[in-house]
């Protein structure tokens, strides 16, 4: 078990600022939830509340049926894994990972199992009599994991564990949390990440929180294909989608858009004809949007940078006077693009509406 129900949840600190009103979230045991939005949005809070580090002002935590608004974080049967890994220096990986058992009087034999468990878990077996000085960032992470899985928990929280670590030991941990999560299916899992790529990757649901709510919740390519509305549209996706402005001139099953800077949109997004005159944003991936020689364009530009990834390049067209400027994602060989004045293009299915912000649904 490890079901986790948020009812109307909400947070004031101090009787004063008040961070977050009405969460209302059903976690199912076994699942793996991220926690995604602008910086201040409140989720280390959420988090923090779960775990009980933190008190609910408002509204009601269940694990497994059982409120624990005022449960001791000790007796809620979870597990937090912080950003920065805090190791007791002066003690090895095993006396570290075996800690938390000792102090519950826990057997020689039942701790000597469940720490060479763990580190089997996290290939941490060959790392057991050093210390934390003498291993790298990941492998200090993966300790401060095995502390946690030492103690069995139904849920565990991670709070940003790989935002201390390096690029290359980022993508490693976080396949060893993936491999941790295929390992332990029915454990349940909370984790807060700025990080696009651990969203996408380890969510089974991402929840974006913005505006003291919850923006929308779903999987990942659920919210990447159809966000609800433009917040959740440019917060999921890297670099983010561009938005354009213009009013809706013809409806039906294939939308028209004439945008404000003079270009055409088209979009598979239906309308009815109490729809026309519409003003909506138009939003179109960066991925999605391609040169063209001939027909309509979405717009016309000048290509003021190139970023040349390797795999991709990144067009940014600062001359169309949006802000923030539009950006077009394409196959490394458009870098001599830059400084060209190119049409930009992109195929109906992939052109989103949005009016007032919220968005008219691809059907
Ligand atoms: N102890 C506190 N007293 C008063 N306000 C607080 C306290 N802790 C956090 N806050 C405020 O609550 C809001 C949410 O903070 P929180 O740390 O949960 O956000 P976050 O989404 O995790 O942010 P970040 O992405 O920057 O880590 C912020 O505006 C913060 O200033």
């Amino acid at each position: 078990m490890g079901n986790l129900t948020l009812t109307d949840v909400s947070k004031t600190y101090g009787g004063a600022v008040n961070v977050l009103n009405d969460i209302n979230l059903e976690i199912e045991a076994g699942e793996l939830i991220v926690f995604v939005g602008p910086s201040g949005c409140g989720k280390s809070t959420l988090l923090r509340m779960i775990a009980g580090l933190e008190k609910i002002t408002g509204g009601t935590l269940e694990i497994d049926g059982q409120r624990m608004n005022d449960v001791p974080p000790a007796q809620r049967g979870i597990a937090m894994v912080f950003q920065s890994y805090a190791l007791y220096p002066h003690m090895t990986v095993r006396e570290n990972m075996a800690f938390a058992l000792k102090l519950a009087k826990k057997s020689k034999e039942e701790i000597d199992a469940a720490v060479m468990d763990a580190a089997k878990k996290l290939q941490l077996e060959d790392y057991l009599d050093r210390l934390p000085k003498a291993l790298s960032g990941g492998q200090r992470q993966r300790v401060a994991i095995g502390r946690s899985i030492v103690r069995d928990p139904k849920i565990f929280l991670f709070d940003e564990p790989l935002s201390n670590l390096d690029a290359a030991l980022r993508v490693a941990t976080r396949i060893e949390i993936a491999r941790l999560k295929e390992e332990m299916p029915d454990r349940t899992m909370v984790y807060v990440t700025h990080d696009q790529v651990e969203a996408m990757t380890l969510a089974d649901r991402i929840v974006v929180l913005a505006n003291k709510g919850i923006a929308q919740v779903g999987a990942p390519l659920e919210l990447y294909e159809n966000p609800r509305n433009e917040m959740v549209a440019t917060f999921i996706g890297s670099p983010a989608m561009n938005l354009l402005p213009g009013k809706i001139t013809a409806t039906g099953a294939e939308t028209e858009v004439t945008l404000d800077a003079g270009g055409i949109a088209r979009s598979t997004v239906e309308t009815t004809e109490a729809d026309m005159g519409k003003t909506v944003n138009i939003g179109v991936r960066p991925e999605h949007l391609l040169p063209t020689e001939v027909g309509e364009a979405l717009f016309t530009g000048q290509v003021d940078i190139t970023e040349a990834l390797g795999e991709v390049t990144l067009l940014y067209f600062e001359t169309v006077g949006t802000d923030p400027a539009l950006i077009a994602k394409l196959p490394d060989m458009h870098k001599h693009l830059r400084g060209k004045t190119v049409k930009m293009t992109a195929a109906p299915e992939h052109v989103h509406l949005f009016h007032e912000g919220l968005s008219m649904r691809h059907r």
